[in-house]
């Protein structure tokens, strides 16, 4: 191949080009991103007296332990408590363990904060210590902590909160917190407990914040942006129990938490003003959801969608509303942010496309009429194909959605080159090679499904990039889906970042993601464009402001390919190049976590030098200007 780049810039590339969709799948949020460490911390929407309202509890030392709804709630969001009896017979520690989100990670160097609310039966003689731990696999403690209490003057809800320093790391994460009494002491007593919570330091010290090693390999990738909170997440399997805003903010103990859509409860710790801290923490911008009136369970009737429409107004001016107009902006001022956060795209629904009859006659009008008669500053996005159906009035944005094999990315390469030009802009809001099997693509990994990216997959994704990069002049942004996996509880397979208890496992599209990301430029130059059928694709940007040039090459196939790259301008010799290479079917596992690492090194630059792509890789060429 010989590419000839050209010295004009066709445009400038988006601000916004890479970033992430997130909604909570996997345990993305509970048990991931969200730092709380107490899996059922407040025994949200739990049957009382079953044996899942129990999850992650455990009894200690004889204890007598259930959730009930019998006593007066911490709050009315929270109705369940912890009723724990400790036998008249009890010795040593009695009382209750959390073991964690599958495991708690108790690093020495860490200072933990541990709370939670009790109270004891009016009339109680307790006059004793409660203790919270960190204890080992073994039984050692690793921390503790107690404070004296007397059951007299505890017959209401009180709340303890108390700092855990380990005395040493835990060997492993099979750890537990425990709540205990001296069995002598307590012999007798019952005890009511809710809203328990554990976390450890979180990414830039937020409060209720982020896990620090999850946040950070986000923001390594330098994300413009973040799409929340779904997906399939927002919609709910019910009208009821869709993502509601109003119930995700505030105190937690006002947090009722929701049956999510991916088979498991939500607390909703990690709630609206929660996701726009971390936005600011981690230099994005929102793309936000509203409820468009869609839940997999059914669809909100045309005459009673205004309370719905007035929902998503709320959502929006908790966001950038004015706190002397509007009562959401109050309640974020309330909560600290008096300032508007910067707040640019709003989607109505997601993937709309499945509920396309209602949204073409009364969701998508109804909501985007009424919002952009709100906030005519607002970009609004539709989720149903594009231009399929016509839709009144017609989108300005589309989030266009896309799951298929390594092929199809290496074959579609081009796809948006053929858009037209009509100012209508678009989000690739989910990508990922997830098969190889075009019939089956959602199948098993017996029928093809990738247990985690390949490199096949990857170098495939590269080259559908290169043509976000060259048509990113429709193409607002674009996002790999999902973005995070709990590896020791998912719902879906590929996923770009892998977690457990204490490790982050960086797949193969993620370090794509990352080399795209932060190395996007701020315009792209032209070149000859690559051969629409073949599998070596390329994309030249250029940074005026650093005065460097990023050419990303992807070479999806099985052979090494051999390309002359001729410049207009002068380039320095000192060249630098970023390869990321790997057999086909390699990936990155928890169990071989760096089987494939991105390989930095320099090489001889100038207006004029050749490249050899390895079979099946994705690379970024940095070149210095004058
Ligand atoms: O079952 S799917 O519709 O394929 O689910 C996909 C699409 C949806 O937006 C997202 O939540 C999910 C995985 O990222």
């Amino acid at each position: 191949f010989t590419v000839v780049v050209n010295g004009t810039a066709s445009h400038p590339v988006p601000e916004t080009l890479f970033g992430y969709m997130f909604e909570d799948i996997n345990f993305s949020g509970d048990g991931g991103l969200y730092a709380e460490m107490l899996m059922n911390r407040a025994f949200q929407q739990v049957v009382p007296g079953t044996s899942s309202a129990l999850q992650a509890w455990s009894a200690v030392n004889g204890a007598e332990i259930s959730v009930v709804n019998s006593t007066s709630p911490v709050s009315s969001a929270l109705p369940n408590s912890l009723e724990v009896t400790i036998p008249s017979t009890a010795s040593g520690a009695v009382g209750v363990a959390n073991s964690g989100y599958f495991g708690i990670n108790v690093q020495e160097s860490w200072t933990y904060n541990a709370s939670f609310f009790f109270k004891f039966p009016s009339g109680s003689k307790f006059n004793g210590k409660v203790t919270a731990s960190l204890v080992g696999l073994d039984g050692s403690t690793l921390a503790s902590s107690s404070v004296d209490v007397r059951g007299a003057s505890s017959t209401k809800w009180t709340e303890f909160f108390v700092h855990l320093k380990p005395s040493k790391t835990a060997p492993n994460t099979n750890n537990t917190f425990t709540v205990t009494f001296d069995g002598k002491e307590a012999a007798g007593e019952t005890i009511h407990f809710a809203m328990f919570s554990l976390f450890p330091p979180t990414f830039k010290g937020r409060a209720n914040g982020m896990r620090m090693d999850v946040a950070q390999a986000l923001a390594d990738t330098k994300p413009g942006f973040w799409r929340f909170p779904g997906g399939n997440n927002l919609e709910g399997q019910t009208i009821p129990q869709r993502w509601i805003w109003n119930n995700t903010v505030g105190p937690l103990v006002d947090r009722p938490g929701r049956l999510g859509d991916w088979g498991y409860i939500n607390t909703d710790g990690l709630g609206l003003k929660d996701y726009l801290d971390f936005i600011v923490d981690a230099g994005m911008q929102p793309i936000m959801a509203v409820w468009a009136g869609y839940s997999f369970g059914g669809t909100v009737d045309a005459a009673d969608i205004g309370p719905y429409v007035q929902e998503a107004i709320d959502q929006i001016n908790f966001v950038i509303g004015d706190p002397s107009k509007s009562a959401a902006a109050a309640l974020r001022a309330s909560l600290g942010h008096p300032e508007p956060y910067e707040l640019h795209y709003v989607e109505i629904g997601n993937e709309d496309f499945f509920a396309t009859d209602t949204y073409l006659d009364y969701r998508w009008a109804d909501f985007v009429g009424n919002l952009s008669a709100a906030f005519p500053q607002l970009n609004f996005l539709a989720t149903t194909m594009t231009f399929d159906p016509v839709l009144t009035p017609g989108p300005k944005f589309y989030d266009v959605h896309v799951y298929n094999t390594p092929s199809w990315f290496v074959e579609n390469a081009f796809v948006y080159d053929g858009f037209e030009r009509n100012g209508t802009k678009y989000f690739e809001g989910e990508y990922a090679a997830i098969s190889t099997n075009a019939n089956d693509l959602f199948g098993t990994p017996a029928d093809g499904r990738f247990n985690f990216p390949e490199m096949q997959g990857s170098a495939g994704e590269a080259a559908f990039m290169t043509g976000l990069e060259r048509n990113s002049d429709i193409v607002f942004a674009a996002s790999y889906a999902p973005t995070l996996q709990n590896v020791a509880n998912f719902q879906w397979t590929p996923n770009l970042i892998g977690y457990d208890a204490e490790n982050v496992f960086l797949s193969t599209s993620y370090y794509v993601q990352k080399m795209f990301s932060i190395n996007k430029g701020e315009e792209y130059l032209p070149s000859t464009l690559p051969d629409a059928t073949g599998v070596v694709h390329w994309s030249v940007v250029r940074s005026p402001s650093t005065k460097q040039v990023f050419i990303k090459v992807a070479n999806a196939g099985a052979d090494a390919a051999s390309i002359a790259f001729a410049l207009p301008f002068v380039v320095s010799t000192e060249g630098s190049m970023e390869v990321l290479t790997g057999a086909m079917g390699a990936s990155n596992t928890p169990q071989a976590p760096n089987t494939v690492v991105p390989k930095t090194l320099n090489f001889k630059a100038g207006k004029s030098f050749t490249f050899d792509a390895p079979a099946f890789s994705a690379s970024v060429l940095t070149l210095k200007t004058e």
